[in-house]
């Protein structure tokens, strides 16, 4: 442990980021930092060496005291400017990861760097650049939504509190919470209460945002404040790194995502990255199942023996379209989705829903993992 641990309810609010959370795993703790990894392979993200990125794993791990393996040789780059998204089911590791990330709690092996910099070594320099809000904000409910982010500031010790007044001012209106800024926390609502976290983190200027669910419990109204807000901060050149077990969410807000399962990353790069291993599918919707069919089967062989493949088309064709009530659907790949379309016409398909769609995070979850997303361990 290397941070110093929070006093009063502002436990979840990591502003500044020399707070520690103080949530269940604070106490039972075996930090063994230092022990360094082998610097393993660049996985860049994105095209971004490691050198430059915001953040950067090594063979990141962490083992609990019970035998846990929680985070299992994570090797992570966060391109400086990214909206990251760190994705996977509940209990897949990130909290662990970003516990680790935020020097809160050692890891068992491998190493962090934040902006280049060794954590936890170079903390005390790099985590005033960075914002944190991690497992749900805690608020002093009998102080106002100002007060509260006062006395955070005034926790902090790299924070001039001649500029105090402004800052606080400043971060409610970032938050979209000037009008509630003398409210007492309580009376707030959830969604209010997690933006007031997002301004603790604001009270200065940071380079970088570590935010762990933070549309957690939040109704689509909230979710989508918050989300407005994330796209916001990239905007100005902030670097945003967030976890989330939502897969649309991830495919909304974010440039680049990691995919964590039981403790290893799976992959990480660009959001239409993810997806690209995948292939679309067009899907038509037609009470003529069996005529749109033997339309897309004829199709597919067409556009597999005009390709290299020709040898092998034509066998699997019939098989590679599938029919599910009304939706009857193929690989889109390499077909003119015009043409298909003239064609089931043509044939007399009534088509009353055309599509082709692109797979979804989620796809690629599935596709990756061989498991489904819903899983926790
Ligand atoms: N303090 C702890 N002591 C022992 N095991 C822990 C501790 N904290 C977390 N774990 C275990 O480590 C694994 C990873 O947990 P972690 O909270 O990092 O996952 P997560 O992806 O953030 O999940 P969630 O979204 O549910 O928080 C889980 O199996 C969890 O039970």
């Amino acid at each position: 442990m290397t941070g110093t641990a929070a006093t009063g309810p502002a436990q979840g609010a990591v502003a500044g980021a020399r707070a520690a959370v103080t949530g269940p795993a604070a106490a039972a703790e075996t930090a063994t930092a230092g022990t360094a990894a082998p610097e393993t392979a660049a996985t860049g993200a994105g095209g971004s060496s490691r050198g430059d990125a915001a953040i950067a794993t090594y063979g990141l791990s962490k083992r609990y005291r019970g035998g846990q393996l929680a985070v299992d040789g994570l090797d992570l780059a966060v391109p400086p400017g990214a909206v990251f998204g760190f994705l996977g089911p509940n209990g897949s590791g990130k909290t662990t990861t970003i516990r680790m990330l935020m020097a809160l709690i050692g890891p068992s092996a491998g190493r962090v760097e934040l902006f280049g910099e060794p954590i936890p070594r170079a903390a005390n320099r790099v985590l005033p650049r960075v914002g944190a809000l991690i497992e749900g904000p805690a608020h002093y409910p009998y102080l106002t939504g100002a007060q509260n982010l006062a006395r955070y500031d005034a926790a902090d010790r790299s924070a001039d509190p001649r500029t105090r007044t402004a800052r606080v001012g400043e971060a409610l209106e970032r938050v979209g919470l000037s009008n509630a800024s003398r409210k007492k926390a309580k009376a707030y609502s959830l969604g209010m209460k997690q933006r007031l976290g997002l301004a603790a983190a604001l009270l200065q200027p940071r380079d970088l945002l570590v935010l762990d669910e933070p549309t957690n419990g939040l109704d689509p109204q909230g979710m989508r404040e918050i989300r407005s807000l994330i796209k916001s901060l990239a905007a100005d050149g902030t670097t945003v790194f967030l976890s989330s077990h939502l897969l649309d969410e991830i495919e909304q807000v974010c440039t680049h995502a990691a995919v964590m399962s039981r403790g290893r990353l799976v992959t990480q790069g660009t959001v239409a990255q993810l997806g690209a291993g995948l292939r679309a599918r067009l899907v038509v919707t037609t009470p003529d199942t069996a005529a749109a069919e033997t339309v897309l089967s004829t199709v597919l062989k067409t556009a597999s023996a005009g390709g290299d493949g020709a040898g092998d088309g034509g066998e699997g064709a019939g098989a590679q379209v599938q029919v599910e009530g009304d939706r009857v659907s193929c690989d889109a790949d390499g077909l003119e989705p015009d043409a298909v379309c003239a064609a089931l016409v043509g044939a007399g398909v009534r088509v009353f829903g055309f599509a082709v769609q692109r797979p979804s995070l989620e796809d690629a979850f599935v596709a990756l993992t061989g498991e489904g997303f819903d899983v926790a361990q």
